[in-house]
């Protein structure tokens, strides 16, 4: 699908316009927080949330105070860790969890994690307090093979007894409480908004629960090659999906760069 055909067919429709953040609205870089948005993408988002008939949302894996500042944007919803937590478009904010029951646990899974990486260089680990990730885009092919297999050997009893699951992601390993996933963020949206259409735009692994909970609308996946995946239609970069929200605000002119 190109970007034109795609806002052509839903231009003229109410939309639940739903984002993932990381490979989708903004390039993956090498860590965390140089993954940041252009102006010219918050111009877009911003005008877009503030158009009658469109809601935006932003769906990541981030902790959602890290995606406020990263989008300092109003009229949205900002959903974080995995839709754990959320604020809506009126500044009100939501958790599904209490983070301090997790605290301990994530705390004894960091601690592992540094066990595991062992001052290795490359290797990045972000305790979220919902949930723990622990980054390999930078290390050596050879250690982060040695370094994942013996987290998952370490933190194998630990997942098992505590209802926690392990999910593999763009050179990312994430930990995370068993039943919080952006589907269900996207589920609730989906009930909120039934007279919007849903779009769904990810690109990672996470987003396929997201594209496996859309009620009747599309999902988009993000990628340059074709994959396996739930979602309807594909675009190949997050410069498709900005080009996709210029074109819903009406602006077509091409050439972002
Ligand atoms: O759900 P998302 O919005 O796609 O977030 C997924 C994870 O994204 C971040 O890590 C990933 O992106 C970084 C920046 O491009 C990259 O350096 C890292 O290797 C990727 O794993 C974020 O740090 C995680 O917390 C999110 O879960």
């Amino acid at each position: 699908m190109t970007p034109d055909g795609l806002a052509a067919l839903v231009r003229a429709r109410e939309l639940l316009l739903m984002l993932d953040y990381d490979g989708t609205l903004v390039p993956m870089a090498p860590l965390p927080h140089l993954a940041t948005p252009s102006p010219e993408i918050l111009n877009a988002l911003q005008r877009l949330a503030g158009t009658p008939g469109r809601v935006v949302a932003v769906i990541s894996g981030r902790r959602l105070e890290e995606l406020q500042v990263m989008l300092p944007l109003t009229g949205l919803y900002l959903a974080g860790t995995h839709g754990a937590e959320w604020r809506d478009p009126g500044g009100r904010i939501y958790r599904r969890l209490d983070p301090a029951s997790f605290k301990k646990m994530m705390d004894i899974l960091e601690a592992m994690a540094v066990e595991c990486v062992n001052g290795k260089d490359g290797f990045l680990i972000e305790n979220k307090g919902l949930s723990l990730a622990l980054h390999y885009r930078r290390a050596e092919p050879a250690a982060a093979v040695e370094t994942l297999n013996k987290f998952h050997r370490r933190i194998l009893p630990v997942i098992n007894k505590h209802g926690l699951e392990v999910l593999p992601g763009r050179k990312v390993v994430e930990i995370r409480p068993r039943g919080v996933n952006k589907g269900i963020m996207v589920q609730y949206l989906c009930r909120r908004y039934p007279q919007a259409f849903p779009l769904y735009f990810g690109d990672d692994r996470t987003d396929e629960d997201a594209f496996a909970a859309l009620e009747g609308g599309w999902g988009i996946l993000v990628s340059p090659a074709p994959r396996p995946s739930a979602a309807t239609f594909s675009l190949s970069s997050p410069r498709e999906v900005y080009r996709v929200l210029l074109l819903l605000n009406g602006n077509g002119r091409p050439g972002w760069q």
